[in-house]
C-alpha cells in the first residue's frame, strides 16, 4: 500500500455540537468527515439523527462517512443514505441481511461499509467482503469517545488486509477508536488505511495540525 493512500477521517463526536458548522470547516484538511449515529440501544450512548446528518451533507464540502451503532440498520440505513452521505457503515451483528443492505446502499450511489466489534470475528464475513466498499474495524468498544486504543485488534487489520490483498479487491480498511499521532504507525503498518480519530483532532487546539501530525505519523510507518 502506498504512502498516498492513507486517509484522515475526523469524528465530531467529540466536536462541539453547538458549533458545528465552525467545528466542521476547522477540519477541512481532512479526507471526509465520521459522524457517529448512536441510538441509545445498540450502544449505550445517544448523539443525532438524520436531520443533523442532513444538515452536515449540506454544509461540509467534505464526504460524509456515517458509522451508524443503531438496531435495525436495515431499517434505517437507506434512510440515512438518501440524506447525501457519501459511505454508511452499519454492524454486522445489527443486520441478518448485511448483503441485501449493501447491494441496496450501493444501488443509491452510497459506499457500504460494515464494522466489526474488538470481539467479533472478521473470517466469517470474508465471503461477502466483495459487496462492501471498506470494512470498519473497531479499536474501542462502539459508544463513547476518548477511550484507549485496543492494539489486540491489529492481528485482525493484518488478516484482513492480507485477504483483501490476496484477492486483488480495492476494500478500504477503517480503524475507529483511540487513534492519535501515537497510535497512527500501529494500524497503518498493520494495513488500516481509513483512520478515524475523534479527542486526538478535536482536542488540539490546531485541529489541522493534528490531522497534519496523524497523517504524517501514518505514513511514516511505511519509510521505515
Ligand atoms: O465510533 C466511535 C465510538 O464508538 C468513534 O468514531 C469515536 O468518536 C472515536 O473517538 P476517539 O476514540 O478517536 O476519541
Ligand atoms: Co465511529
Amino acid at each position: 500500500m502506498s504512502i498516498m493512500d492513507i486517509q484522515i477521517a475526523p469524528s465530531i463526536l467529540s466536536a462541539d455540537f453547538v458549533n458545528l458548522e465552525r467545528d466542521l470547516q476547522a477540519i477541512s484538511s481532512a479526507d471526509m468527515v465520521h459522524v457517529d449515529v448512536m441510538d441509545h440501544h445498540f450502544v449505550p450512548n445517544l448523539t443525532l439523527g438524520e436531520p443533523i446528518v442532513e444538515r452536515i451533507c449540506q454544509v461540509t464540502d467534505l464526504p460524509v462517512d456515517v458509522h451508524l451503532m443503531i438496531e435495525d440498520p436495515d431499517r434505517w440505513a437507506p434512510e440515512f443514505a438518501q440524506l447525501g452521505a457519501s459511505s454508511i457503515t452499519f454492524h454486522a451483528g445489527a443486520t441478518h441481511a448485511p448483503v441485501r443492505l449493501a447491494r441496496q446502499l450501493r444501488k443509491m450511489g452510497v459506499k457500504a461499509c460494515f464494522a466489526v466489534r474488538p470481539a467479533e470475528p472478521v473470517e466469517p464475513l470474508f465471503d461477502i467482503i466483495d459487496e462492501f466498499d471498506m470494512v470498519l474495524v473497531m479499536t474501542v468498544e462502539p459508544g463513547f469517545g476518548g477511550q484507549k486504543f485496543l492494539d489486540n485488534q491489529m492481528n485482525k487489520v493484518r488478516r484482513l488486509r492480507d485477504y483483501i490483498t490476496a484477492h486483488g479487491m480495492a476494500t478500504h480498511i477503517q480503524v475507529d477508536g483511540g487513534v492519535s499521532s501515537q497510535t497512527a504507525p500501529i494500524v497503518a503498518q498493520a494495513g488500516a488505511d481509513v483512520l478515524v480519530a475523534g479527542s486526538a483532532v478535536y482536542g488540539a487546539a490546531d485541529r489541522a495540525q493534528a490531522i497534519s501530525d496523524i497523517r504524517q505519523a501514518a505514513q511514516k510507518a511505511f519509510q521505515a
